[in-house]
């Protein structure tokens, strides 16, 4: 059986697959794939490890419907058509749970170097403007005792809210669609509704996947709703916010600050007015790039590939939703 990666990838997850006897074609230019070299790629393989590139959409699935699952090196799997895939009979997955401790980690690191102009200030220092210090000048916000809101208290919202309630007992409160009954009891987590969470919120944390629903539901009407001391974060996905939008809402003091692991679009292109401002700090989507994190990760999307080529249950499909 053979597999073409997008990409390199982790160690761990190769030496699985290669020790169950798969041959693995990666592709190693720093480029995307166009669609034509994909297909033509996919043509002569049995599984696709994507992670990363171009949206697998239905015109691709067309032309591969002999693959036998598609492995998502990912948990969010809005780059992926999941309803035609699941149309077309195509088998997706994805690798939840393992990257959950190190994308919090990386809200969390947002969080606090808004809170404190982190970036801005190492940038001060870089281009020696480190300039005169008073009582009044460099000042932050402290986090200790504030409400965190959490849109989608999912694996990653959990650990987000956790990981606040323990370092700086902030009271959590949430949106969901469904009740998470468990953070409830564990961490007194309230559920509130959209609203509520805006208006509520003093850290406003995204972790929702993107679907249609949150497409952009951080947009001028949000944000006008939002505290004017709120620190918005998302390590979730760009397209949940609208990125004028919230330069606006920054630039006329609607809210503070803002912390992005994720832009729309992506990459976000120098010169944006967000890299300018003292209350913003912005990450590369790094989210889950730990070594230990996408080595899990790499396993998992071997263990589908492999499941799915010796016709067993597959350990983490998405097709589900759509029969939901
Ligand atoms: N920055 C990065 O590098 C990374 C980003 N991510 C992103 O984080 C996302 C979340 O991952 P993870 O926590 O593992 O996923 P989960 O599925 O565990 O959590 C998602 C949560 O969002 C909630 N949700 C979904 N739709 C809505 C909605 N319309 N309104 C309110 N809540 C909603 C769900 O609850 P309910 O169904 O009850 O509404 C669920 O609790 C991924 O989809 C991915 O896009 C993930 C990893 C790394
Ligand atoms: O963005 C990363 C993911 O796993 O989803």
């Amino acid at each position: 059986m053979k597999v073409f990666a997008t990409r390199v990838i982790p160690e761990e997850g190769l030496k699985l697959l290669q020790r169950a006897g798969v041959i693995v074609t990666q592709w190693t230019e720093l480029r995307d794939l166009t669609p034509e070299e994909l297909i033509a790629h996919c043509k002569d393989h049995d599984a696709l490890l994507y992670a990363g590139g171009r949206k697998i959409d239905r015109a691709f699935m067309e032309h591969c419907r002999h693959l036998k699952v598609i492995s998502l090196l990912s948990v969010g799997y809005d780059n992926v058509d999941v309803k035609a895939a699941t149309e077309l009979g195509l088998p997706v997955t994805n690798t939840p749970g393992v990257l959950s401790s190190a994308t919090a980690d990386i809200a969390f690191l947002l969080m606090l170097a808004v809170s404190r102009k982190a970036f801005y200030h190492h940038k001060r220092i870089i281009n020696d403007e480190w300039g005169f210090s008073t009582p009044t000048a460099n000042l932050g916000i402290e986090i200790e005792g504030k409400t965190l809101g959490i849109w989608g208290l999912g694996n990653i919202g959990y650990v987000m809210a956790k990981r606040c309630r323990d370092a700086f007992g902030m009271k959590i409160i949430y949106c969901n669609r469904e009740r998470n009954e468990a953070a409830e009891k564990e961490l007194q987590a309230v559920q509130v509704s959209f609203e509520g969470l805006l208006q509520q919120s003093d850290v406003l944390s995204v972790h929702t996947s993107l679907t249609a629903e949150t497409k952009e539901k951080f947009n001028k009407e949000a944000f006008d709703k939002m505290k004017p001391t709120a620190i918005f974060i998302n390590a979730a996905r760009g397209g949940i916010h609208n990125e004028t939008d919230l330069i606006a809402a920054l630039q006329q003091g609607r809210i503070w600050g803002a912390g992005l692991d994720v832009t729309n679009p992506e990459p976000m292109q120098p010169g944006n007015p967000l890299l300018d401002m003292p209350t913003v700090a912005v990450l590369p989507h790094i989210g889950s790039a730990t070594v230990e994190t996408r080595n899990a990760m790499s396993r998992i999307a071997a263990q589908n590939i492999i499941a799915a080529f010796e016709g067993k249950p597959l350990p983490n499909p998405v097709n589900h939703i759509y029969s939901l």
